[in-house]
């Protein structure tokens, strides 16, 4: 227990004035210096927080003073710089209370003309620096100082129960000599039944152990050390980090004579700390890369991602600006707009291409912020940045497959719409004209199928290339789907240029496609195209438009190109009609065959009949042959109405052989594209077999073009066709491919002279011109002739003047059906008469 001349209720009397200051000032200890006893002294108590000023006076009674002797005092209050000395305060007994380490703080208090600065001290206990107090004497005293000299009584217990930390002194035989009273709150034990105690009285052995451990450390470190660090419950059961540290207390020779123990509350600390290394932790291990700078823009610290990012060390970057990753990628404004951004607003964000220690550039997503002092001066810029070259080669993946055809690589049709859009509106405002041109390949379907959709594609990549070949470099071209593409032709001309183009892009199919396995597959393509404005306003019009023509292309025979008109878009939607309506036709037996008789000229007795196709749909009325029978080729239909047309006309042959009539030949009109059929041959004889007519009295006229695709296949099918009696003629001879060559080895009976060089005889000059050499032709090929479209007397008397065999005609009949057409069949027993 200390030993004091105060009583215990002055103590604490004393102690709530001094706790009071303390609250106010933050201040904590106070003691009278002085060696004077029942003296009055007046202490002035200063903030620590605002060292330079007085804040407020406040007197202390300092009856009476600790018996204690200050062993060693060299303070001199006069000094006017710091001087740190230190004391060791003994109880009467000769008992260490504290350590204590004074101070001289020159303060200008003695400005003021009340006092004057008698010690200013400043008070350590086992190395915590406590708050200062200024002890200053009234100037009425200040003989006393000079008579008596400067006290050692110092009140220990007051100055150490101003802690709020628990403070204790134990001698060397481990027996508590003084405590304070946050000692006996937190071990609820009186200072009385601690001092005089050691440890093994006060706690079970292992505790005691544990801390008798710990002064020994102490004592044999000779320095403040800590001895503990736990997780404890404080008295209102708050969770409490504790940290003990003890410090050896010497005698003047250096000999350890006890031991100041003190445990404080480092819960604050311990949060700080760990906020610190988990902080550390997130900046090391954090994915992203971080970059710390000073305010000059050097960087202070980065961490593991940064390295892993950009290939540099800690070591290559300390102290160097970040501009060493610069990738030259950003124009010098780019870098303008980013610190104006970052300095107003204190953070940027966006992406920047950087460079990689070994020279690569990639993208990153950097956020960048400026840390700010108290006084808004910036201190740091902190950069995070994430590495997206991956999500932008993701993007850039996606952009290819939203934008291009993966197979060719050339544009989508979404690209492709886009770019005339553009293109459309510079069009618009330079008053210029554009085109698009609509590509079909012609029966593509066919290689996909008997040769494969990899062959397939492999020929349309090489297309795509030739086609590009074709092109300009302001041209566009891309695929739309399957084996159609387009162009879109910017600035053009006039309709001229658009035809030169159009005949570059013919030419790649000049040459075959040499596939890998050396076969070679030629091609052809369907072509339509549209101008604007002529043909369309915008991009959707003018694709729909080239595809229209493209189509109308197509059906004039495929292997052609063809211009996009107005009235063409009508036409084609009759046509979709009538496409349709034929399909109906044949399941709906809407066809029938009209007859018409041919006739010798020479005595006008019939000789035949042709058989003509006629239909009748019920919505669109009779629709003649010329209409359909081109559209029926053009749509394939025509193989099936072809055979219909024979088969029936050689059962109405047969029905009137039954009836006994005579009529030579029936004959019936054959496509070229049934021609070209290779089972052509067979299917004739097959009818003639099924139906019982004889070859003989069967006739087939063909026309000179079925003679364009595959002449050797043709002759030597019609040669079959002679050879089983059937005769042969060409149809409408002289108005199309008339080639001498072909005619002279073809196995035909008859020449027909069109209707068109007909029609003006005998006053057309050149039409009779032409009749005149076609029967002079047909008769040196021996050849029999035959005119069609008769309608006079006088073209009849002409043709048979000139040496005409026979003729067809509305001067004798129309078209008819059987049943009208009595007067030209005569029996077989009438004929012979
Ligand atoms: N102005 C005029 N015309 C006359 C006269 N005499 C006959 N005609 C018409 O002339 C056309 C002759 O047939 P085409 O040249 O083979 O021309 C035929 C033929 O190429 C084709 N066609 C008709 N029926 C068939 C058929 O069953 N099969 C095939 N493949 N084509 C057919 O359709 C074309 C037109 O046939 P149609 O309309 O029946 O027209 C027929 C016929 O009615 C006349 O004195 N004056």
């Amino acid at each position: 227990m200390l030993k004091t001349a105060i009583s215990q209720s002055q103590l604490r009397e004393w102690q709530q004035e001094i706790n009071d200051i303390s609250a106010e000032f933050r201040l904590t200890i106070t003691f009278n210096q002085l060696n004077t006893r029942d003296h009055r002294f007046e202490a002035l108590c200063i903030s620590q927080s605002t060292p330079e000023r007085v804040c407020q006076q406040h007197k202390i009674s300092l009856l009476q003073y600790i018996n204690a002797d200050l062993e060693k005092h060299t303070q001199d209050s006069t000094t006017p710089e710091v001087d740190i000395h230190h004391q060791l305060i003994r109880s009467k007994e000769g008992h260490i209370i504290a350590a204590l380490s004074f101070s001289a703080v020159n303060h200008d208090l003695d400005k003021l003309g009340l006092f004057q600065p008698l010690s200013a001290i400043q008070v350590r206990i086992a190395d915590m620096l406590s708050n200062a107090i200024c002890v200053y004497v009234n100037s009425s005293d200040l003989d006393i100082k000079s008579d008596t000299g400067i006290s050692h009584a110092v009140d220990v217990q007051a100055f150490i129960n101003a802690f709020d930390e628990h403070i204790w002194i134990k001698d060397l035989h481990g027996i508590y000599i003084g405590c304070n009273k946050s000692v006996e709150r937190a071990w609820r034990k009186t200072t009385e039944q601690i001092v005089g105690k050691s440890d093994f009285d006060l706690f079970d052995k292992r505790t005691a152990d544990s801390f008798v451990e710990g002064d020994k450390l102490a004592i044999e470190a000779g320095t403040t050390v800590v001895v503990s660090e736990c997780e404890e419950v404080d008295l209102h059961f708050n969770k409490v980090w504790l940290e003990t540290i003890k410090a050896p207390i010497h005698d003047d020779q250096g000999q350890p004579i006890g031991v100041i123990g003190m445990t404080r509350n480092i819960a604050k600390h311990k949060e700080a700390q760990e906020q610190l290394v988990l902080a550390a932790n997130v900046f090391q291990n954090a994915v992203e890369g971080v970059v710390i700078t000073d305010s000059d823009g050097n960087i202070t610290e980065i961490n593991q991602a940064f390295t892993d990012i950009t290939g540099y060390s800690r070591e290559e970057v300390m102290g160097k600006n970040p501009s060493i990753l610069s990738s030259g990628r950003h124009p010098k404004s780019f870098f303008e707009r980013l610190w104006n951004t970052l300095l107003v607003q204190g953070k940027w964000h966006g992406e920047i291409w950087n460079r990689r220690k070994h020279g690569a550039i990639f993208p990153q997503a950097i956020t960048i912020s400026a840390v700010f002092d108290k006084q808004n001066i910036i201190q740091y810029y902190v950069a995070v940045f994430a590495d997206i070259s991956v999500q932008k080669q993701n993007e850039e993946k996606l952009k290819n497959l939203a934008y291009f055809d993966p197979l060719t690589q050339l544009p989508n049709r979404m690209q492709f719409m886009s770019l005339v859009e553009q293109e459309l509106s510079h069009s618009n405002r330079a008053k210029k004209q554009l085109a698009i041109i609509f590509l079909d390949i012609d029966f593509f379907k066919h290689i996909n199928d008997s040769l494969g959709h990899v062959i397939g594609d492999e020929i349309l990549v090489e297309l795509a290339k030739r086609l590009s070949y074709a092109l300009s470099d302001y041209d566009v071209l891309a695929r739309l789907s399957g084996d159609e593409f387009v162009v879109m032709l910017p600035s053009i001309s006039g309709t001229d240029s658009v035809t030169s183009s159009v005949d570059r892009l013919r030419s790649v199919f000049e040459r075959p496609f040499i596939l890998d396995n050396a076969q070679s597959v030629r091609l052809t393509a369907s072509m339509g195209v549209a101008i604007y404005p002529s043909d369309g306003d915008d991009h959707d019009s003018l694709l729909r438009n080239a595809d229209a023509a493209m189509h109308r292309a197509k059906l004039d025979g495929r292997n052609n190109y063809a211009f996009y008109t107005e009235s063409m878009t009508k036409q084609a939607v009759a046509q979709l009609k009538l496409q349709t309506a034929l399909h109906q036709a044949m399941a709906n037996d809407d066809f029938y065959l009209v007859y018409q008789p041919k006739l010798t000229l020479k005595d006008n007795t019939t000789c035949g009949f042709e058989a003509l196709i006629r239909w009748h749909d019920p919505v669109l009325g009779d629709i003649s042959p010329g209409e359909f029978i081109p559209l029926a080729e053009k749509i394939g239909l025509i193989w099936g109405i072809g055979l219909w047309v024979l088969k029936t006309a050689c059962l109405q042959g047969v029905e009137w052989l039954t009836q006994g009539k005579s009529f030579e030949r029936i004959s019936v009109n054959v496509a070229s594209l049934q021609l070209n059929r290779s089972d052509f041959v067979d299917q004739v004889r097959l009818i003639l077999l099924e139906t019982g007519l004889p070859a003989k009295h069967l006739e087939l006229e063909v026309t000179e073009s079925c003679m364009m695709h595959d002449p050797d296949a043709i002759i030597r099918d019609l040669k079959l066709l002679g050879a089983m009696g059937i005769a042969l003629s060409i149809d409408d001879f002289g108005t199309g491919y008339s080639s001498l060559n072909y005619l002279k080895k073809l196995p035909i009976d008859k020449l027909k002279i069109d209707q068109s060089f007909v029609r003006d005889i005998p006053h057309d000059s050149n039409n009779t011109a032409i009749a005149k050499a076609v029967i002079a032709l047909g008769h040196a090929l021996n050849l029999q002739i035959i005119a069609e479209g008769v309608e006079t007397q006088a073209q009849a008397d002409f043709l048979r003047e000139n040496g005409c065999d026979l003729a067809q005609g509305y001067l004798y009949s129309k078209p008819q059906l059987p049943s009208a057409l009595e007067a030209f069949l005569p029996l077989v027993s009438e004929h012979k008469a």
